[in-house]
């Protein structure tokens, strides 16, 4: 019995179901939950609109002429209608597929029932369709139920002015000045959308830096793109309110500075949707911040209960809550499973340039936490890049001092989502340097460069 249809639920629904057991899973929106509907699915389908905006950017220097950016309209309506379509289409493909593999999917909401202390957990599910609630008994419950846009008590969205991320989509017309309040990677991926399609926009940003989460070298490589193509970005400023003004909003901060706009979107994080399970009264441990606490193989304290997904609060991207769903399966149906490693988890911001991670983080490396060497390679060395008239971004490596061992990287560059695959890769199978430098790489490439940097840090290993 799987509670919430996201990436946690549908993939460990998959899993469950190849393992030959009964599966139900419930949903109160569609398939593909939050993630394909609303969050991940939307907001890419979204900046791929932005990016074809960009790449009518310095087109004379290329020697183009009559397509330059200012000729460039975007029409939002379309845009937002395109989102909405592709949302509502992956979540029928992902309804299909999992009713081809035999799986039950039920639209309505679920709860844990009264605690029976037998060997089974009861499930009350509410249809959405009317009719009453009943029963569901299961050997195994998965909680997946994901997270909510955390709101600001004196900024709540209104879906006109006042916005969170989801509310984007039903806008007609592009903001004319848009600001984000929340400088995460959310708010980043915004505000660099917006930018890109020629919105006025100001980052409203409560730390010293934008994302301050990532790798400080790509964070200010985007920080300073975000400013050099007019982007404001307002630093040490925590909101305090937004309130509509006859034609828009103003958003107040702590410190009594204010901004005005035209629009406000609001992305200071989630909230966990973990109330009104019943988890408490079944003795369900809930951890700091409303999270189900779970270990690494997605177990609760409650025998027979796993949890995966951002209810969990382990790290919120869609490949690991749905690593964590599918882990969660093999671990209760007896499968041989790995407890999930987060060392080695490759995550990308869809900013332009993008930003790609994986493995030891710099600030592990500063702290001496990860004894590491490293090379940061700028993309302006690079063949293809120069071809591209690439000027910003960079390829980071992380090796171990003596063996050579790849631990970590970072990429920012055009579609940086991509060439972080090679570095991921060398963590997982444990490369060195030195074997990931013997690559033959494609000439010229943007790829080339990972291999350059390997190169140097095999060179270092001699001094
Ligand atoms: C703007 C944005 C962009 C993102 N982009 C990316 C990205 O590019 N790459 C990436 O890896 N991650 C991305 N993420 C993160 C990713 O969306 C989440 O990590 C992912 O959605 C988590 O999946 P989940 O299954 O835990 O939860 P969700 O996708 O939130 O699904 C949970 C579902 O459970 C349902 N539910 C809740 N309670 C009940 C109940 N009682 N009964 C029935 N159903 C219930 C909810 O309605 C929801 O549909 C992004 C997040 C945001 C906010
Ligand atoms: N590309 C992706 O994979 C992707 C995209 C979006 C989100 N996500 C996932 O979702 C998670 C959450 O990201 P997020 O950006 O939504 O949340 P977040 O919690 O990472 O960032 C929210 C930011 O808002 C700031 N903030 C909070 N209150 C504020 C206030 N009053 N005024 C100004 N700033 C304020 C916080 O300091 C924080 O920096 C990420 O960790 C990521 O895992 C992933």
């Amino acid at each position: 019995m799987i509670i919430g249809g996201g990436p946690a639920g549908y993939e460990a629904a998959l899993v469950a179901a190849q393992l030959g057991a009964e599966v139900t899973v419930v949903e109160r929106e569609g398939a593909g939950g939050a993630c394909v509907l609303h969050d991940c699915v939307p907001s890419k389908t979204f900046i791929a609109s932005s990016d074809v905006v960009t790449a009518y950017r310095d087109t004379e220097e290329f020697g183009i002429h009559g397509a330059s950016l200012a000729d460039v309209r975007v029409d939002a309506s379309v845009v937002n209608k395109r989102v909405k379509r592709l949302a509502a289409a992956q979540s029928s493909d992902i309804c299909a597929t999992l009713t081809k593999a035999g799986v039950r999917f039920v639209q309505g909401t679920a709860r844990l029932g009264q605690d029976t202390l037998g060997h089974t957990h009861r499930v009350m599910v509410t249809p959405g369709n009317g009719d009453p609630e009943y029963p569901i008994d299961a050997t195994t419950v998965l909680i997946a139920t994901g997270a909510t846009p955390r709101e600001l008590a004196d900024a709540r969205p209104d879906g006109e002015r006042i916005l969170d991320w989801r509310q984007v989509y039903d806008l007609t017309e592009l903001p004319r000045h848009l600001i984000v309040v929340g400088s995460g990677v959310t708010g980043a991926e915004f505000a660099s959308a917006y930018l890109a399609m020629g919105v006025e926009v100001t980052l409203v940003s409560s730390r010293d830096r934008v994302m301050p989460h990532e790798d400080p070298d790509a964070a200010v490589v985007i920080e300073n793109v975000f400013r050099s193509r007019g982007m404001k970005i307002m630093g040490q400023a925590r909101a305090s309110a937004a309130r509509r003004t006859a034609h828009g909003v103003v958003v107040e901060m702590q410190d009594g500075r204010t901004v005005e706009g035209s629009h406000v979107l609001i992305a200071v994080g989630a909230i966990p949707n973990t109330s009104g399970l019943g988890l408490e009264e079944y003795g369900v441990e809930i951890g700091a911040g409303g999270h189900v606490a779970v270990d690494r193989v997605s177990r609760t304290n409650v025998p027979g209960i796993y949890a995966a997904g951002d209810c969990t609060g382990v790290l919120a991207l869609a490949s690991v809550a749905a690593m964590q769903g599918r882990i969660a399966m093999w671990h209760a149906l007896g499968e041989a499973v790995s407890p999930l490693k987060l060392q080695i988890v490759a995550s990308n911001v869809f900013t332009d340039p993008e930003l790609a991670s994986v493995g030891a983080s710099q600030a592990a490396v500063d702290s001496g936490k990860v004894p590491a060497r490293t090379v940061m390679l700028p993309l302006t060395g690079n063949a293809r890049a120069k071809m591209m008239g690439l000027e910003d971004g960079f390829v980071k490596l992380f090796c171990r001092p003596a063996s050579g061992l790849v631990v970590g990287g970072v990429v920012v560059a055009p579609k940086a989502s991509e060439l972080i695959l090679p570095i991921a890769m060398a963590v997982e199978n444990h490369l060195t340097v030195d074997q990931l430098a013997h690559t033959i790489t494609i000439y010229p490439s943007l790829s080339g460069s990972v291999a350059e940097a390997a190169r140097q840090l095999m060179q270092h290993e001699f001094e």
